[in-house]
């Protein structure tokens, strides 16, 4: 999805009804080609006639969400194309087909960052081949599990100060028990401030002002991509484009200043302490001294862009695994009560500690199944470097893109069953592999290889603050709640997340 919506495919160098000829002489169906266009007038009408629609909790959510892939598919079958522009991307729901994508990193690449795009993120998500294996394992420590552990008392603490703000609102309420909040704004705020403080520890106010600067770019950003036909667009000294200039300034100006207090620290020998930064720094300077050579690690440039990274990966999928996790809780009161009885057996009212979190079955199961059916990332994209084969298709020429519809695959009724749509967590019981058949159709972290690095991380984040939230609230879907999910970048809840709140 990340890359899906900012980036363009590149090196097509075969004219688009040459591609078209080659696709359909292989079984493959689509629209035919319209000059420039091609599919994407089409793609954005039904978008926007679909986007601001709620829809039941029991609704089934691929026709929604993913509106214009769905009706291709159900239009032309399983091997079918959409136009994006002159070139033809390939929709790919098939586990053995994603399974060959995803593992061979070496040949299926990933699309271009559109330079609007490379503004909010880049580093590791967008590198390749050997600069991609490279930064790979100097960050890789900084997300090894010992690590993770050390994090876990400022993940807490960001949790803590959230659930403050709830019990403050809810005791200036009429009944002082209970109240109406808006989680979604809240957990935003909770993810950033947990990747601020695990990322940068004592700098985590400037890392707190990075992430408001991140959050109003990428709103800027999706402002402008639907500019990005214009030639030029971006240079035209527009308001919006001056501001986005600003930011990526201060950005920089705010990432620069933390990195170099920490490299004159560890010049003068001291510790810097276990988070994000410190670790991926010290990572950095081992590889570096290993090979006595400087060009083998990472720059001051290329450590500000995993930094901004950490924020446009990690922080609004995080959000929206929680808020999609409270809202089904909500409506499936029985699991909130198992999940709470689990975290009141495993902690009672005290702290949640790393090895407790580790013991929570239940919270687990549900979380695993939210992954499934509120995918935070439903679509991710690939193109082949070369001509390959994939499954049936012999030919598969540079210039056509792949477009990887988890989102799709985990509503699948023929992997998952005839109640694929109903929310079910005991699917998980006995693992993941047990409720996959040991098919490749569970992939909320996508796999391989270029597997998510913060899912660990990311696990830790969400089973803490669920531990928190059931020890002190219980909670149910306001009146007022609209359930209406779409993916704009992640899949986010569009008209928030009122829930009714009550103090236990
Ligand atoms: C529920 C939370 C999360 C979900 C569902 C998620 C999902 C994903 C997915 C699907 C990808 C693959 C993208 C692609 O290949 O095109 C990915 C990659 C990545 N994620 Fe996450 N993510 C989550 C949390 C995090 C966190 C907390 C961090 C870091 C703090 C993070 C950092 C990254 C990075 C750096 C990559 C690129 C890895 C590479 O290409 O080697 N993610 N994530």
């Amino acid at each position: 999805m990340i890359e899906g919506l900012i980036t363009f495919p590149s090196g097509q160098t075969k004219w688009p009804r040459k591609l078209e000829n080659l696709l359909r002489q292989q079984g493959l169906q689509g629209n035919s080609y319209r000059l420039a266009v091609g599919d994407i007038k089409d793609l954005i009408t039904v978008t926007k006639a679909e986007q601001p629609r709620s829809i039941k909790l029991s609704d089934d959510l691929p026709p929604h969400i993913l509106p214009y892939f769905h009706q291709t598919r159900s239009k032309y079958g399983e091997n079918s194309f959409i136009w994006f522009g002159p070139t033809p991307r390939l929709i790919i729901t098939d586990p053995q087909l994603m399974k060959e994508i995803l593992t061979k990193p070496e040949i299926f690449h990933k699309p271009l960052p559109d330079p609007i795009g490379e503004t909010v993120a880049g580093g590791l998500l967008f590198l390749e081949d050997e600069k991609w294996a490279n930064h790979r394992k100097i960050i890789n420590p900084a997300f090894h599990m010992e690590k993770l552990k050390n994090m876990v008392s400022a993940i807490r603490l960001s949790c803590s100060n959230m659930i403050d703000k709830w019990e403050d609102l809810i005791s200036s309420s009429s009944d002082e028990e209970s109240g109406e909040i808006d989680v979604w704004s809240y957990l935003g705020d909770l993810s950033g401030d947990m990747i601020s403080r695990t990322a940068f520890g004592s700098s985590h106010e400037e890392g707190r002002r990075i992430f408001e600067l991140q959050r109003e770019q990428v709103k800027l950003v999706l402002e402008l991509i639907q500019f990005t036909f214009i030639p030029g667009w971006r240079y035209v000294p527009t308001k919006a484009n001056k501001r986005m200039k600003a930011i990526s300034k201060e950005i920089q100006s705010l990432l620069r200043g933390i990195i170099n207090q920490r490299e004159k620290a560890m010049e003068r020998g001291e510790t810097i302490g276990d988070d994000l930064l410190s670790t991926l720094m010290e990572s950095n300077l081992k590889e570096i001294e290993e090979h006595g050579n400087k060009n083998v690690g990472m720059s001051i440039e290329d450590v500000i862009e995993e930094c901004k990274l950490f924020y446009f990966a990690g922080s609004e999928t995080t959000s929206i695994l929680l808020v999609w996790t409270m809202v089904m809780l909500s409506k499936h009161q029985e699991w909130q009560v198992r999940a709470r009885e689990e975290v009141l057996q495993v902690f009672g009212k005290n702290e949640p500690t790393f090895d407790g979190l580790n013991r929570l079955k239940i919270v687990t199961m549900i979380i695993h199944e939210v992954l499934r059916l509120y995918t935070p990332a439903p679509i991710i994209a690939r193109a082949p470097i070369k001509t390959v084969k994939l499954g049936n298709i012999t030919t598969l020429p540079v210039g056509v893109g792949l477009v990887l519809l988890i989102g799709l695959l985990h509503h699948d009724p023929e992997i998952w069953g005839e109640d694929v749509n109903e929310f079910k967590p005991e699917r998980f019981s006995e693992g993941i592999s047990k409720a996959t058949k040991n098919q490749f159709s569970y992939i909320p972290f996508s796999a391989g290889p270029r597997i998510c690095i913060g899912q660990q991380f990311a696990m830790i984040e969400a089973k803490m603050a669920l531990a928190m939230i059931l020890q002190r609230f219980s909670f149910e879907l306001s009146s007022s709640y609209l359930h209406a999910p779409f993916p704009i970048l992640t899949l986010r809840p569009q008209y928030g997340a009122t829930l009714l709140l009550r103090k236990h």
